[in-house]
């Protein structure tokens, strides 16, 4: 892990700095000039580089290494060497981004000090990066209609390529989850896996966010092409992209190299770019808001994300599934789904797909009272768009203003004592038709404060 590359002409320093650092328990490699230093980064990345600036007889002296380094590796941190005289190098090599630089001749506590602190950075980086590719969402994909097992079946044999995919589907059907799956069952799982939501970056930032930034002042800024270097770079609602970026991203698409904002060397990346759009882009293009050499860049693989509505056999799989993850990481209840409630989600229309499949299954499982299986009830009507809203609770003020025991308490009175008026009085009509046994109804009753009284012989009636 502790692996150091030392890169100096001068023999006797790459080998007195070589023996300080084994004695300090690392590992070292030398490396007289560029083409050596270029062979042993390409036989391995070390932990660590220390770079000496000048470098006689060298095709590249340190300031290039450091650049390539940068770009290719931007983990490693190098140490710049330099001699007495070259101090406004070495500040400049530190905006490229160097670590940290020391002076010839050095001072070896120095030198160590330097040296750990780096590696400390870099520890620090790496344990990073292995936390947010943990928190990287899992590319779970549920489901077991034929719909799914279609798409399931596309993806895969798109995994084995690196070409461009275009994933096409309404709003939370679950294309930005298809385009994980595809890279963590690629070779680039290891790699990032980057999202560019085309519909939040203001058109003016675009360039900045994919091409990067360059400046004296504040060195190097990558964007996120570079970011996702090795990976998978995801273009969300690629229609939404200005007309301005979409030549800019087409030209780097054929150039397979860009230039940061404000610099002038040629960046190259190694990427597999996936995109996602909503609506038609056949349209987009005719209306000229898109356009169609973009296109047939992007497009090379279709693939169709289908609405839920064209899955309906998923839904209960989907609830068990999001049940038990509301249940890891929020603590719900983990509620089966009864028939009935089955039934009234896959009759519903579902215009936000298995987002408002999950967002309604959360909002259940957070104002369920029970442990028991989630009934009709709790699905119904709930989680339906304004428009079609005809069985959409309004909230009265009153109600809105109770905390939740007390208009659950309120809203149980009048309901029942709705549903007892509709069925005049008859109790036993009324507990088959709310769906509960008589008698736990008569507790309710009791416990709401509405008085049963004896009525006809054939059954009991009550009276509000
Ligand atoms: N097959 C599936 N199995 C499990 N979860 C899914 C599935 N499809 C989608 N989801 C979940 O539904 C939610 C929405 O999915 P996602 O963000 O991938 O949709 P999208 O089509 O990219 O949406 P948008 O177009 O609005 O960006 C996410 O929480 C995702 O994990």
């Amino acid at each position: 892990m502790s692996d150091i590359l030392i890169v100096d002409d001068e023999r006797d320093i790459r080998e007195l700095i070589g023996d300080i650092l084994e004695d300090e328990g690392y590992s070292t490699r030398l490396a007289g000039s560029s083409d050596e230093c270029m062979a042993e980064l390409n036989a391995a990345p070390p932990a660590l580089m220390i770079l000496d600036i000048w470098l006689k007889d060298s095709q590249m002296d340190g300031i290039d290494i450091l650049k390539t380094v940068k770009r290719d590796n931007p983990g490693i941190p190098v140490v710049i060497i330099s001699g007495h005289g070259n101090i406004e190098i070495a500040v400049a090599a530190i905006k490229q981004g160097a670590y940290d630089f020391i002076e010839k001749p050095f001072n070896i506590d120095q030198l160590l000090v330097v040296i750990r602190r780096a590696m400390e950075a870099s520890n620090l980086r790496r344990e990073n990066q292995s936390l947010k590719r943990v928190e990287q969402k899992a590319a779970v994909m549920i489901g077991d209609s034929p719909a799914f097992r279609g798409l399931i079946g596309q993806l895969d044999k798109v995994t084995r390529s690196n070409g461009r995919v275009m994933l096409t589907g309404p709003s939370g059907s679950g294309k930005e989850v298809a385009a994980r799956y595809i890279h963590q069952n690629s070779n680039r799982a290891d790699a990032p896996f980057v999202v560019v939501n085309c519909a939040s970056i203001e058109p003016e930032r675009i360039e900045a966010v994919l091409f990067g930034r360059e400046s004296t002042e504040r060195g190097i800024e990558p964007g996120l092409l570079e970011q996702a270097n090795g990976g998978v770079l995801y273009f969300d609602e690629v229609a939404d992209m200005p007309l301005g970026s979409q030549s800019k991203l087409l030209r780097v698409l054929v150039d397979q190299t860009f230039q940061r904002l404000g610099g002038t060397d040629k960046v190259r990346v190694d990427l597999r770019v996936i995109s996602s759009t909503g609506c038609d882009l056949k349209d987009e293009i005719a209306a000229g808001r898109f356009r169609e050499e973009l296109f047939h860049r992007l497009n090379v693989v279709p693939v169709q994300v289908p609405p839920l509505t064209e899955r309906r056999e998923d839904l209960p799989l989907l609830v068990s599934h999001f049940v038990e993850e509301f249940h890891n990481t929020q603590g719900l209840a983990k509620r089966a789904l009864s028939d009935e409630a089955a039934a009234v989600l896959q009759t519903m229309s579902w215009p936000g797909n298995v987002r408002q499949l999950r967002n309604l299954i959360e909002r259940v499982l957070i104002l369920g009272d029970s442990d028991g299986p989630i009934s009709a009830a709790e699905v119904s009507g709930s989680d339906r768009p304004a428009d079609e809203g005809e069985e959409r609770v309004v909230l009265s003020g009153v109600l809105a203003a109770l905390p939740l025991r007390e208009a659950r308490e309120a809203f149980e009175k009048e309901y029942l004592l709705t549903q007892i008026n509709r069925f005049g009085g008859n109790i036993s009509r009324t507990a088959q038709f709310v769906g509960m046994e008589r008698s736990a109804l008569h507790r309710k009753l009791k416990s709401l404060g509405i008085g049963a009284k004896a009525g006809s012989k054939s059954d009991e009636s009550i009276s509000a």
